[in-house]
């Protein structure tokens, strides 16, 4: 009777599972959680700041800060890391150039204390454009099989047709409470 009435309580009273949404700018992010949120394509400008929003997937709430990526506002992206337990990072998956800083900033992120617990899914993002790198070539370049410490997975997406999207939240809805 005692567990029913507890799985009971975690069905209707599930607690929010803090996520924050980070990479360069340019990426996808907004455009990700918006596409999380309405399923549709949103016009986006460079986000100053953040935005955040619930997102509920199969009785699981979610609150996500999407977080500007800009170099000047990467430098406070640690002060949103408090209690979460997901990090989406979002790669432009043409944006060859610039991968070895989002490479810098993910180990940066991973050493921080307070993400210390946290999954990090990481979404190669823009698989529509031609000539982009695939998410084994990003996965390979990010040395994402050095990670012992945090659960990972890459997901390959389009956030304008929303292609990879759910498998990316599914994964996470599966490692809620790993750690
Ligand atoms: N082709 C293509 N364009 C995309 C995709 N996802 C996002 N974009 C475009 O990329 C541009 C930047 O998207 P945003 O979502 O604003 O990027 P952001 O990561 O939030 O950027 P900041 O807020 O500056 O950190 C927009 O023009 C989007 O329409 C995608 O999967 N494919
Ligand atoms: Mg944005």
């Amino acid at each position: 009777m005692g567990l029913i009435f507890a799985k009971l309580w975690s069905f209707f009273c599930d607690q929010e599972h803090k996520v924050i949404i980070v990479g360069l700018d340019n990426a996808g992010k907004t455009t990700i959680l918006y596409q999380f949120l309405m399923n549709e394509v949103v016009h986006t400008s460079p986000t100053i700041g953040s935005n955040v929003e619930e997102i509920v997937v199969k009785n699981t709430h979610f609150l996500m800060w999407d977080i500007g990526g800009q170099e000047s506002l990467r430098s406070s992206w640690n002060t949103y890391y408090s209690n979460t337990e997901f990090i989406i990072l979002v790669v432009d998956s043409i944006d060859r150039e610039r991968l070895s800083i989002t490479k810098e900033e993910l180990y940066r992120m991973l050493a921080h204390e307070d993400l210390r617990k946290a999954a990090v899914l990481i979404f190669a993002n823009k698989q529509d454009m031609k000539g982009c790198m695939t998410a084994a070539e990003i996965s390979k370049y990010l040395t994402l099989s050095s990670i012992k410490d945090h659960p990972w997975h890459i997901q390959s997406c389009c956030a304008l047709t929303g292609e990879g999207l759910c498998q990316g939240l599914e994964w996470m809805t599966s490692h809620i409470g790993v750690r």
